[in-house]
């Protein structure tokens, strides 16, 4: 018991004062307090010792800032009202969040060489938080009239009728108009999209000066570029605030199927007239979907991608579920040790 309080508690004689994480990059969070100070924050070894919970931006979280101290200390984090999940690239079955606490998802790419595959992925996981999500096609001067037509469509029947699609340029900065209106004053977006679309660009746009560094893309593959890893909250004027959240490479898909139905609205609608209601669309009679893609109403490309993410959920889905196994069949385990080797000395090392 005794035990249980001095690991929750920590050693800090001050008040708690609640903040936001407003930037991550490669120092300590930086965390913004209601009367505007900021300060870097390490985490509490409480936190990150046996959960590893690490805040993220956006979190809210309770700091306590010993005497002496430069720096403040992370001793809780609220739970959050929402979620940018991935799975962690370099773990088998863990999760990772990229950002908390946020209202809408703008899933960014360049309107000139636009990754229908790719988007579909950054939906699903846009979906899957429950925010709003708008798609914004970037860099609308680098295609002409009739292809940003063609692409806005193809963009539009893929993200489905409930989404809006915006093009922007930075050469017609009253583009940009309608993105400002999205953000509500006192919400916050966050902004996604592979490296060099124009995301700090399109963040610089809105705010009206420099405030996040735009990348310099190299001539021809793009490869090699320089790109910022850190992630800050800004305020547009006038307007609610926004996240770059640049160089997210990897999307692995972790909690998905919401995501997944949410991303695919026309298959979907389709699968409400399978004969079987747990059809899995892999040729069982009666299977709407797969008759949709023989007659040529559904395109195989896009069949073939929503098969392809919703085995990648199931395997996330069965990793996890290992892993839990594993972890329960470990904790009985050291719950079983623990009882049998406590009982003897337990008088005694009580204080
Ligand atoms: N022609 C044109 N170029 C643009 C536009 N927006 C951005 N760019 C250029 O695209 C390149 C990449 O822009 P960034 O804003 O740094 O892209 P990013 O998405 O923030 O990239 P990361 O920070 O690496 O994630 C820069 O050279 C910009 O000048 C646009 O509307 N038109
Ligand atoms: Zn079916």
């Amino acid at each position: 018991m005794a035990e249980d309080l001095r690991s929750e508690g920590g050693a800090e004689e001050g008040a708690l004062r609640t903040g936001e994480v407003v930037k991550l990059d490669r120092g300590y969070p930086l965390v913004r307090f209601p009367d505007g100070e900021r300060l870097r924050c390490e985490h509490a070894t409480a936190l990150v010792k046996g959960h590893d919970q690490r805040a993220v931006i956006g979190d809210v979280v309770a700091v306590s800032v010993p005497a002496a101290h430069d720096k403040g200390v992370i001793e809780a984090i609220a739970p959050r009202t929402r979620e940018f999940v991935r799975k962690d690239p370099t773990e088998r079955a863990l999760p990772q969040v990229l950002a908390a606490n946020f209202e809408r998802v703008i899933v960014a790419q360049p309107v000139g060489e636009v990754n229908l595959r790719r988007l579909e992925r950054e939906l699903v996981l846009a979906f899957e938080t429950g925010a709003a999500v708008t798609v914004v096609l970037t860099k609308g001067d680098l295609a002409d009239e009739a292809a940003t037509a063609a692409v806005r469509e193809a963009v539009e029947s893929l993200a489905g009728p409930a989404t809006e699609v915006l093009v922007v340029s930075e050469a017609d900065p009253a583009s940009v108009e309608a993105v400002r209106r999205l953000l509500a004053p006192g919400t916050t977006t966050v902004l996604i999209g592979r490296s060099g679309v124009g995301k700090s660009s399109l963040v610089n746009m809105l705010v009206g000066t420099e405030v996040l560094e735009v990348g310099a893309v190299r001539e021809g593959d793009g490869k090699g570029r320089h790109t910022t890893v850190s992630r800050e909250i800004v305020a547009v004027p006038g307007a609610g605030r926004i996240v770059d959240m640049p160089g997210v490479r990897g999307l692995g898909l972790w909690d998905a199927e919401a995501g997944i139905e949410a991303a695919f609205p026309d298959v979907e609608s389709l699968a409400e007239e399978c004969r079987f209601r747990d059809c899995t669309h892999q040729g069982e009679p009666g299977c709407a979907v797969c008759a949709a893609v023989a007659a040529g109403a559904l395109p195989r490309t896009r069949y073939d991608s929503y098969q392809a993410l919703c085995r990648e959920a199931a395997d996330v889905r069965d990793r996890r579920e290992q892993a839990r196994r594993l972890n329960k069949d470990k904790a009985a385990y050291s719950k079983h040790y623990r009882k049998k080797g406590a009982g003897p000395s337990r008088g005694g090392r009580r204080r």
